[in-house]
């Protein structure tokens, strides 16, 4: 499966500017290296524009379902739509929403841990759902951002046969140390192949790391996006050399569940 992570910098709090070059990037992607899959980065729709959600945020995500909907099915790909700012209600969710090839809607997950650090959690409301679904026959699972600190959290879905994780992000350069070592430990402890995709630039309060980053299950990078430029990161992946190195190293089978 060829997969592209869109790396793109995202102006804040201007959906309508943001749909716009996100569209375009992924025309691009598209006619330049023809992948199966795409995935966006983390509220690419609204940026961390949080004081603002009330006006800017996506109702039910109608916006971002049509669009995602449109724009796999005409272009024949499978899209993991980063994630939007999703309002249900009276609450606004940070959502991603996955689509398949055929325009159908396969996957949603809202963000489960807030990122306090950054005062998400005043204005996000986090998400009680793992995530699991199918792409191109792979079971795979999504994880935003902060997420990736919670090994407990990102491992529920790999006990179930996950062989992929998407991670849509919003990472800060300060700690691009830990961006890199945590989706490598992520790749090594489930055994599985992660995709992440930072954003570049600067809002008011941040500048990002960039790096996207895709790696294999044996926790080799296999495709790495620089820190400061926009960028269509590639690679191609084989979803069964997770079963080899399961077979190899057999973790799964070696967890004690009877202590844990
Ligand atoms: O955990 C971190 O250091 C960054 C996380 C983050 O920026 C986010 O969840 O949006």
């Amino acid at each position: 499966m060829k997969i592209a992570c869109i790396q793109a910098d995202v102006q804040y709090g201007n959906p309508d500017k943001n749909y716009e070059n996100i569209e375009n990037k992924i025309r691009e992607a598209v006619n330049e290296f023809h992948p199966d899959t795409i995935i966006l980065p983390e509220l690419w729709d609204t940026a961390y524009d949080l004081t603002r959600l009330d006006e800017i945020s996506d109702h039910n995500g109608d916006r971002a379902k049509n669009w995602l909907s449109k724009l796999s099915k005409e272009l024949n790909i499978n899209i993991v739509g980063g994630s939007v700012a999703f309002r249900d209600g009276n609450s606004v969710f940070n959502t991603s929403l996955t689509y398949n090839r055929n325009g159908e809607h396969i996957g949603t997950y809202s963000k489960a841990h807030l990122i306090t650090l950054m005062e998400e959690e005043k204005y996000i409301s986090p998400g009680k759902n793992s995530s699991l679904f199918t792409i191109e026959g792979n079971l795979s699972s999504a994880a935003i951002c902060y997420d990736i600190r919670f090994p407990e959290w990102i491992r529920a879905p790999f006990v179930k046969g996950a062989k992929i994780l998407f991670v849509p992000a919003q990472w800060p350069i300060q700690r691009q140390t830990h961006w890199r070592s945590l989706l490598i430990a992520r790749a090594i402890e489930n055994q599985c192949y992660v995709v992440a995709c930072n954003r570049v630039g600067k809002d008011p309060n941040n500048t990002f790391a960039g790096q996207s980053m895709i790696i294999d299950p044996w926790g080799d990078i296999i495709a790495e996006a620089s820190t400061h430029n926009e960028e269509i990161l590639m690679a191609d992946i084989s979803p069964s050399l997770v079963d080899e190195v399961r077979l190899k190293v057999p973790v799964f089978n070696d967890r004690r569940t009877d202590l844990y």
